[in-house]
Parts: C-alpha cells; structure tokens; sequence
C-alpha cells in the first residue's frame, strides 16, 4: 500500500492511501496542480510530508531505487539518445506490449525525431511498463491518442491492476476517469483532494 500524508509542495496539501491493485482517478482544472502532486509522490521535486511504500519510508532507499518502485510517466515522456531502441534495457522484451499498443515491432530502430506525439507517449508508457513498478503515476498517458490507442492502452494499465500494482491517472476526460478508476479524487484550486460522488 502506499500511503501520503501531509503531502505539501506550493499550495498542494494531500493525503491519501492507495492499495495495492487500486487505480484511482485523478482530475481538476488545467493548472490545479495534478502534474505537482504526481512529481512530488515520486520524489521529483522538492516536498514535504511522509510517503510510504508497504510501510517503509521514501527516505529508506535512494531516490532512484524509489522512482523503480513508485514510477511517474509524464504526458510527454522525456528521450535522451537518438534510438527508440536505445532507451530499453531489453527492446526484445517489450515488443509484446509494442505491438500491443499498436506500434509497429521495427520502430525500434526508428530515430526519436521521428515519432509522432502519441508515438512518443505509447513508447514512454512501454519504457515504464518495463520496469514492472509497485506504482504507476499516469500524468494523461491518452492525452496524445485516437480512441483505439487509448482503449489498448486502458486495457494494458487494467492487466497489470489486476495483477496488483496501483496507478494513480490523472485524466480531463470524465467518462475515462470514471472507466479507469475504482473512485475519482478531484483536486481543488486550494490544493486538496476530494472524492467526488456520482
Ligand atoms: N516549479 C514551480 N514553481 C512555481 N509554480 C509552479 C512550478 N511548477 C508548476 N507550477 C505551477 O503550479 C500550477 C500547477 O501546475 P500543474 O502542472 O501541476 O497543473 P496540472 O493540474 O497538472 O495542469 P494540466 O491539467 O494543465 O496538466 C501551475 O499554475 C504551474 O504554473
């Protein structure tokens, strides 16, 4: 389970549990701070407050074995070589989910230059896929995607929910909020978090 409590980082205040194979929606207006509260969870930017991962303490391990287990995935998913390929530590063990996610197998070998957006967003989705997190913190993995894309997509993210890791995804888009999430916590222009009933 991972628990937040007293969560603060500029005007964001947040606590909250999250169970292992629960997938929480999370919405609020464009700039409420949605993308703030998923950073800080995985200890991206300066924060204040207590994170737990089954009990143990964020500050128990270095930030970067933390960011293994509680993983965030940016809308626009960062590239730092020039290969598709060359970001995966085995590309041969994500081409199941590629292909999947409806990406050709070959665009291993493509330039990043030239990917799409949604390319882009469905390759950066498979990159944190593969590092088989506890936690996934989704910041609108489908905001770059046609419908079927997205579906392939929601489809993925439920697998592994079934299998016991818990997401937190961010999403404008109510009707998938509510498909995605088990409940939908909707942050305030006061930096909170509530649950919103149907
Ligand atoms: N380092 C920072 N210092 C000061 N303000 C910041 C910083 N980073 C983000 N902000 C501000 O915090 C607010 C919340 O930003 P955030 O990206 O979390 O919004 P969001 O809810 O994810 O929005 P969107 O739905 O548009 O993605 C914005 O007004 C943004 O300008």
């Amino acid at each position: 389970m991972l628990t937040v409590t007293g969560l603060k980082r500029l005007h964001i205040s947040v606590s909250f549990n999250l169970q292992d194979g629960e997938c929480v929606a999370l919405q609020g207006p464009s700039g409420v701070g949605k993308t703030l509260l998923l950073r800080s969870i995985a200890d991206l930017d300066p924060n204040e407050g207590t994170v737990k991962l089954d009990g143990i303490l964020r500050e128990a391990m270095p930030a970067p074995a933390w960011r293994k287990r509680v993983t965030y995935l940016a809308a626009e998913p960062g590239w730092w070589s020039d290969i598709v390929q060359e970001h995966f530590k085995g590309w041969d063990d994500a081409l199941p989910l590629v292909a999947r996610l409806g990406l050709p197998t070959s665009c291993g070998s493509w330039s990043v230059q030239r990917l799409s957006t949604g390319e882009r967003q469905r390759l950066g989705l498979v990159r944190a896929l593969m590092l088989r997190s506890r936690v996934l913190l989704l910041d609108e993995p489908t905001s770059a995607l046609d419908s079927a894309s997205a579906a392939a997509v929601e489809s993925v993210i439920a697998e592994r929910v079934s299998n016991g890791t818990s997401v937190v995804w961010s999403t404008h888009d109510d009707a998938q909020a509510r498909r995605v999430g088990s409940k939908v916590l909707v942050m305030s222009a006061e930096g909170g978090i509530e649950e919103k009933r149907p």
